[in-house]
């Protein structure tokens, strides 16, 4: 049998290749190290706690950041666990050696309340992203000598005696020298690191603790004076992880505020702890109005990523689907590592697993909102309805089940906005379909002449009033089993048996009147007709099924549009005077009520909101109708 052999790597090329390609950002070393250090306090309370050991306290143990400008040299210390020269060599020699893994492992579960954030046995070395030379002084606990462990990575390391005071860590980075492209001297300003801490170590349960240098008024004077404060730089406790009793809106309202720049308190928030397969933490918002950029390009969705209370990053956009996207917020995963990136993110199983909960934690307290609170849904929904209509369309109404329920339109019977389901349990006992009416408003929607005679007969009209809404209804088809149907559109059927008889009786005694009418307009008009849908108006167009005249408006916007037109019916009411009028002139001169035919077209084109092909024509003849009305 062939000789199995271990795959062999150049370790100095192999370091190379991951200190420049697992992370993007260069800042996040001092989030590694800070965790490191976090750890290496665990580990120690760890020890003291299952050994009893006396005289170590988890609120003794905390991590220092020191400054040393005149050196270039950045420092961060621990009280932790340490490291003896064995545990050197292992874990920071060996690339991808995680003594923390290790220690999670050995780890009973629930035993004490550590959390171990390493697990790669990679993050240390990112150090050297902004680091031309790193030392490691250790000194583990309970044994006497301390180590210097040193590398600028070109040829190794060494490693070293070191007199070291007390047991714990110190890290100390020579920053690189800036270049054209990178300012490493930022590393040695107080304030970003004090905004890098913030940005991604505030939930460190350690305090992680800096001098500051500030300006303060002397006492007794005007003057002012530089002082150096020792300032803890993180918060610490997540709000996420605080008991909800102890959190009020107000502490919601204002961490909401702070962390994602808004000036109104939120709508909605949902706080979650989810234990299971995948446990995690999760703090939603629905803000109360859509930020100035949402339905722009520039908006981007997504949830804040922490794992462990350390961030990992801001907008994980697989975290809220696109339907829910107004979902500001975040997760905090103990599930996760900290390691994970954008690409591996639309991979993750886990994340999968979270991103449905939370997609299932948005619908139902939008659905309990809607039922327990209309106000304040009505309030979202002016906000957001348009992004849940979007995303029936966008899905061509795969969405169907989840969001049809979530929709208002404005009815006209009631004068407000209602669900499709309040409409269908008013519904007349024989109505078939769900009318709806679409227009730029709804006053403008409200003079419609058709919308008269539907309501006349005691039916509901929903207004459409957002250029998506006919394409929504179209992907839905059908609201428990009844379709929607456009009161312009098609035939309406909504006249008694006897009342068509009558109509088909008037439409055959004037055929003749219509063929002319028809045959004036030619290629403008599908057909003319006596209309059931008239009361008082004269006129009114209606398309043919298919396109609707809203949708051609809309499909006539885009930046690509095919000049897409609707078939288009004119329809005259037969209990008009005008229509009298017609009949006799028609009798009289058959050529005259060829004019009369494209004014009736134009005036209701006009009523539906078009514009008309020859507006000069058009007041030519209203003209001569009056002069010739004075003869
Ligand atoms: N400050 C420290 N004190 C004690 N041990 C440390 C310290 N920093 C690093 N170590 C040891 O070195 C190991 C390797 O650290 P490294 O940051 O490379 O990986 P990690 O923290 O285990 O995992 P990850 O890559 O997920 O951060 C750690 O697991 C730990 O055992």
């Amino acid at each position: 049998m062939a000789d199995k052999k271990q795959f062999k790597a150049e370790s100095q090329r192999l370091l190379d290749l991951m200190i420049n390609s697992i992370y993007t950002h260069k800042e996040i070393f001092l989030r590694e190290l800070i965790s490191n250090a976090s750890d290496a306090s665990d580990k120690l309370y760890y020890k003291a706690l299952t050994e009893k050991i006396n005289g170590i306290s988890r609120d003794d143990l905390s991590i220092q950041i020191v400054i040393n400008k005149d050196h270039r040299m950045l420092s961060i210390i621990d009280q932790g666990i340490g490291m003896n020269e064995q545990e050197l060599e292992e874990h920071l020699g060996t690339i991808a050696n995680s003594g923390s893994f290790e220690f999670k492992n050995a780890l009973e579960k629930g035993e004490a309340d550590v959390d171990i954030i390493g697990q790669f046995g990679v993050g240390f070395y990112s150090a050297f992203m902004v680091a031309h030379k790193v030392e490691v002084i250790s000194k583990k606990y309970g044994e006497d000598k301390g180590y210097i462990w040193e590398s600028d990575t070109s040829d190794g390391y060494t490693i070293q005696e070191f007199d070291y005071p007390s047991h714990g860590t110190r890290i100390n980075l020579y920053l690189k020298e800036n270049t054209d492209d990178e300012n490493y001297d930022q590393y040695l300003d107080e304030y970003e690191i004090q905004r890098l801490v913030k940005k991604y170590s505030d939930y460190v349960h350690y305090p992680i603790e800096m001098d500051m240098t500030t300006s303060k008024k002397k006492e007794d004077s005007d003057e002012y004076e530089q002082v150096i404060e020792h300032r803890t730089l993180n918060s610490m406790v997540p709000l996420w992880k605080r008991p909800k009793k102890d959190i009020t809106q107000e502490d919601y309202n204002e961490f909401y505020k702070d962390k994602f720049n808004d000036f109104s308190d939120p709508l909605c928030v949902m706080h979650n702890s989810v234990e299971g397969t995948i446990s995690y933490d999760s703090l939603l918002f629905i803000p109360s109005q859509p930020p100035m950029n949402y339905y722009s390009q520039d908006y981007e969705k997504g949830l804040q990523l922490y794992s462990r209370g350390v961030f990992i990053m801001d907008k994980a956009s697989e975290l809220v689907p696109e339907h829910f996207r107004f979902v500001k917020g975040l997760v905090d995963s103990q599930d996760l590592s900290l390691n994970i990136s954008r690409e591996m993110l639309q991979h993750d199983r886990q994340l999968k697993l979270i991103a449905d909960k939370i997609e299932k934690r948005i619908q139902s307290e939008l659905e309990k909102m809607l039922k327990n609170d209309r106000e304040k849904y009505e309030e979202f929904f002016k906000s957001f309805g348009l992004q849940l209509k979007f995303g029936v369309y966008n899905s061509y109404g795969m969405l169907k089940d989840k969001l049809q329920d979530l929709l208002l339109f404005y009815s006209a019977n009631n004068k407000k906005m209602i669900t499709f389901n309040e409409y269908v349990e008013a519904m007349k006992e024989d109505q078939k379909e769900i009318y709806f009416a679409s227009g730029e408003s709804v006053e403008k929607i409200d003079h419609l002449p058709t919308v008269e005679m539907v309501k006349d007969k005691g039916f509901d009209i929903l207004y459409l009033t957002d250029n998506v809404d006919e394409f929504c209804l179209q992907m839905l088809r059908d609201y428990k089993e009844k379709a929607f149907k456009n009161i312009n559109q098609g035939d309406l059927d909504i006249e008694s048996d006897e009342e068509k008889k009558e109509l088909e009786k008037v439409n055959e005694s004037n055929k003749d009147l219509l063929e002319t009418l028809k045959e004036a307009l030619k290629d403008q008009v599908q057909d003319v007709k006596v209309s059931s849908r008239l009361k008082s108006h004269p006129v009114c167009l209606v398309s043919g099924e298919g396109v609707s005249f809203e949708m051609e408006k809309v499909l006539n916007q885009m930046p690509d549009g095919q000049n897409i037109k609707a078939g288009r019916i004119l329809e005259i009411n037969p209990n008009h005077q005008i229509f009298t009028a017609l009949q006799s002139i028609f009798e009289k001169d058959k050529e005259k009520v060829k004019d009369y035919a494209s004014l009736l077209y134009d005036q209701a084109l006009l009523i539906e909101g078009f514009t008309i092909d020859d507006p000069v024509g058009f007041s030519n003849k209203v003209c001569a109708l009056m002069v010739e009305a004075n003869k």
